[in-house]
C-alpha cells in the first residue's frame, strides 16, 4: 500500500489510541493500522513476551521499523504505541504528517489500563510508575502534536473531536482517462 497517514493518534498508555483509532478509521472511511498489533504480528511474539526476553531496547528498534514504514506507506488512521515518541527516528518522522495527542491524567489513564498487561506497569506500584512515567513523556508528546484532544470524554466524542480537527481530504485527482 502507498499513501500517507490520514490522522497518527498519540498519547499515554490508556488515553485511547487503539480504541478512538478504530472508530474514527471507521468515521472516516479509510484502513486503521495499530503499530503495536503490527509489531507483534511481524515479530510472532506479544509485545509481554518481547519485554520479558529482549528487553525495551529490542522492542523500540521493532518498533521504529514498524512506525516508519506505517507513516511511509499507510493511507488510513494510524495508532502508534503509547512510547513511540521516545524513539528519535518516529519522533522526527512525525513532523510531516497530522499528529493527534489524546491527553488524559495519570487517575483516569491508570484506571483503564490497571488490570492489563503493559510491561512497563509490571511494578510494584503500578499507579506511581503510570504517573511517573506520563508525567516525564507529556513534552514529547506535545512536541509531535498537530492537534491535542482531551481523551477523557466516552469514544464516540472523543472520535468527533478528533474529526472537527482533521482538516477535510479534497477530492481524488480526476482520472484522466475517463475525463
Ligand atoms: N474514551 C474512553 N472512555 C472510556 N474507556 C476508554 C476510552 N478510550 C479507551 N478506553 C478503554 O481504555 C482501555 C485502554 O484503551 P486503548 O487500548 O485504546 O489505549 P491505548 O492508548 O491504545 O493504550 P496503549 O498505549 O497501551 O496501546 C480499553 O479498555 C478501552 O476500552
Ligand atoms: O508506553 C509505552 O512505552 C508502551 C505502550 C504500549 O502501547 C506498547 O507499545 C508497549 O507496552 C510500550
Ligand atoms: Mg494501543
Amino acid at each position: 500500500m502507498t499513501g500517507t497517514p490520514r490522522a497518527v493518534l498519540t498519547g499515554f498508555m490508556g488515553s485511547g489510541k487503539s480504541t478512538v483509532g478504530s472508530a474514527l478509521a471507521d468515521a472516516l472511511g479509510v484502513g486503521y493500522l495499530d503499530t503495536d498489533a503490527e509489531l507483534e504480528r511481524r515479530a510472532g511474539r506479544t509485545i509481554p513476551e518481547i519485554f520479558a526476553h529482549d528487553g525495551e531496547a529490542a522492542f523500540r528498534a521493532l518498533e521504529r521499523d514498524v512506525v516508519l514504514d506505517a507513516l511511509a506507506t499507510f493511507d488510513g488512521v494510524v495508532a502508534l504505541g503509547g512510547g513511540s515518541v521516545t524513539v528519535p527516528d518516529i519522533a522526527a518522522a512525525l513532523s510531516d504528517h497530522p499528529v493527534v495527542y489524546l491527553r488524559i491524567g495519570p487517575a483516569e489513564g491508570f484506571a483503564r489500563v490497571e488490570h492489563s498487561d503493559r510491561p512497563l506497569l509490571n511494578d510494584p506500584d503500578p499507579a506511581g510508575r503510570y504517573a511517573e512515567l506520563l508525567a516525564g513523556r507529556v513534552p514529547a508528546y506535545e512536541a509531535v502534536a498537530t492537534h491535542v484532544v482531551d481523551a477523557t470524554a466516552p469514544v464516540g466524542v472523543v472520535v468527533e473531536r478528533v474529526l472537527s480537527l482533521l482538516a477535510p481530504r479534497g477530492p481524488e485527482p480526476a482520472d484522466r482517462s475517463t475525463a
